[in-house]
């Protein structure tokens, strides 16, 4: 949990701390004193001043751009002083040195500290800044992080889009709307004996038809924004030999997993992170599964069936070429029983005929399932495809908003409160405190994804992801 103190802080806000240009990023609330110690004078508000970045006896330590954001108009929404230098490791590190000592020393004008109480930032805490004073909501704060961990261009691109407040605005107009309803039952409750009923008379169950329109419509796009930032695991099953490793190689395009024509390659886990339509693909190779004696195997399997326990969609391979043979059909089924046993039935499984190309070509391919081949490519576009749509992926024409998962979960409870709150009205007269309290509960899960209604462990939770000097 981020401490809520005011006291100024400090960080070097670059990722690396390596780079050809480094900022040393200070926020608090008055840092005039701070800025005469470090540039020898007042800077003008929000321009850049090349200068020399003062030592303790004057001499310069770096030149480069210092900035003055005077609060309140500044990414914490409290006075923030940069020092954009060059980006060496060392000369950040002694920008910083210099800002906390200069910060402890006595003020000549006042024979106070010249900035009482810095000290270094932790991680999320000037993000955590800007949302506490109101600069940016929780779901944009969110999105800061986000956007720096992005690792597709999509998802960069709809981070970008919630950080903007693209997400936000959304869920600021389903409020508007959840907070007309609850002010007409709520009119409707204080005056009992009215002859007007109100709540005909507004149309108020045609406003929560509206409503859940929307909010389907919100759902829909954060689903997608959550499946960009999240991806999904795909794990590759199957009995030793059948080509899963290749497979793998030729997702990623890549020599990650060793193949060879023993049965019983692969016994570590080999995943890699590829990317269908900026949608990020968890693909997991994993041992071949049979019985074995072979100890360091049967590690090896145990670790395959954890990984497919943990799997949002299995490629269950086959090899063609064997796939006739009684025993290994026999065997295919052994393994098809285990994975309906251990998996939810939520969890796709596709069935993946490899080796198209040694397949001959009288013989025609099952119509099930995808048959490709990882030596010559064909199949693996069909494949693609088909982990898309078991991802649920459908590009929004919009464009999505990068969401949380915690967001979809928030937006789902919504749509329940929505719906019994639905049901309630068309009870109506007796029943109207459960509607006003449906809507009163559907409106706090909106709140809580901006943040204007979170547990303070939530927030926590939340800030302390971040990176440090964000
Ligand atoms: N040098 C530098 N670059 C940066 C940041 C930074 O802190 N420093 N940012 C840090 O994440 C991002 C930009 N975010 C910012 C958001 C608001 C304000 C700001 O001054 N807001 C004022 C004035 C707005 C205006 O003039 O329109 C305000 O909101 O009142 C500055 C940076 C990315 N680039
Ligand atoms: N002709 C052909 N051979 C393939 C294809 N894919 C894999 N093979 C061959 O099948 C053999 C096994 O391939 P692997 O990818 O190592 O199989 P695996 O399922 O990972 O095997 P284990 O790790 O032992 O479980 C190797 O000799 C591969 O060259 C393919 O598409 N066509
Ligand atoms: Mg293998």
């Amino acid at each position: 949990m981020l401490a809520r103190t005011a006291d100024p802080i400090v960080a070097i806000a670059t990722a690396s701390g390596r780079g050809s240009v480094g900022i040393v990023r200070v926020s608090g609330r008055e840092l005039a004193p701070l800025i005469d110690a470090l540039c020898g004078r007042a800077l003008k508000p929000r321009e850049a001043s090349y200068l020399p970045f003062r030592d303790a006896d004057g001499s310069p330590i770096d030149r480069g751009l210092a900035l003055h954001f005077p609060a309140p108009h500044s990414f914490t929404g409290e006075d923030v002083f940069e020092l954009q230098a060059h980006g060496g490791t060392v000369v950040l590190q002694l920008l910083l040195a210099r800002c906390l000592a200069a910060a402890a020393e006595t003020d000549p004008a006042t024979g106070r500290p010249r900035l009482a109480g810095l000290r270094v930032a932790e991680p999320g805490e000037f993000s955590q800044r800007a949302f506490l004073n109101g600069k940016i909501d929780l779901a944009q704060a969110e999105a800061i992080a986000d956007l720096i961990d992005a690792s597709t261009e999509a998802a960069a691109r709809s981070a970008s889009r919630s950080l903007s407040g693209a997400f936000s605005d959304e869920i600021h107009t389903l409020l508007e709307a959840l907070v007309r309803l609850r002010m007409l039952v709520e009119a409707t409750l204080d005056f009992p004996d009215e002859e007007i009923d109100f709540l005909q008379e507004a149309d108020a169950a045609g406003q929560l038809v509206a409503l859940q329109s929307q909010l389907a419509a919100v759902q829909q796009r954060a689903r997608q924004g959550a499946l960009l930032r999240e991806g999904i695991k795909v794990v590759i099953a199957g009995q030793p030999n059948a080509g899963k490793s290749s497979l793998l190689n030729a997702l990623a395009g890549a020599e990650l997993a060793i193949v060879s024509a023993v049965a019983g390659t692969t016994r570590d886990v080999v995943s890699q992170t590829i990317q269908i339509q900026g949608v990020p693909l968890h693909v997991v190779d994993t041992a071949g599964l049979r019985d074995s004696v072979d100890e360091v195997e049967q590690i090896g399997i145990a670790r395959a069936w954890s990984q497919i326990e943990g799997a949002d969609a299995v490629l269950f391979l086959h090899d063609l070429t064997r796939s006739a043979a009684p025993a290994y059909a026999q065997a295919d089924a052994e393994i098809a029983g285990l994975l309906a046993s251990r998996l939810p039935a939520s969890v796709p499984v596709i069935d993946v005929w490899s080796k198209l190309d040694a397949l001959p070509a009288t013989q025609p391919p099952p119509d099930s399932g995808v048959s490709l081949s990882a030596r010559t490519g064909a199949g693996i576009e069909t494949l693609r495809r088909r982990l898309l749509e078991v991802a649920g992926w459908q590009a929004v024409p919009e464009g999505v908003y990068l969401a949380r998962a915690r967001h979809v979960q928030a937006l789902s409870r919504v749509e329940e409160h929505i719906a019994l709150a639905t049901a309630h009205l068309a009870a109506h007269a007796q029943l109207l405190d459960l509607l006003a309290e449906e809507l009163r509960l559907a409106q706090n899960a909106l709140n809580e994804i901006t943040g204007e209604f979170g547990a303070d462990d939530l927030l926590g939770v939340i800030f302390s992801r971040f990176c440090i000097g964000k």
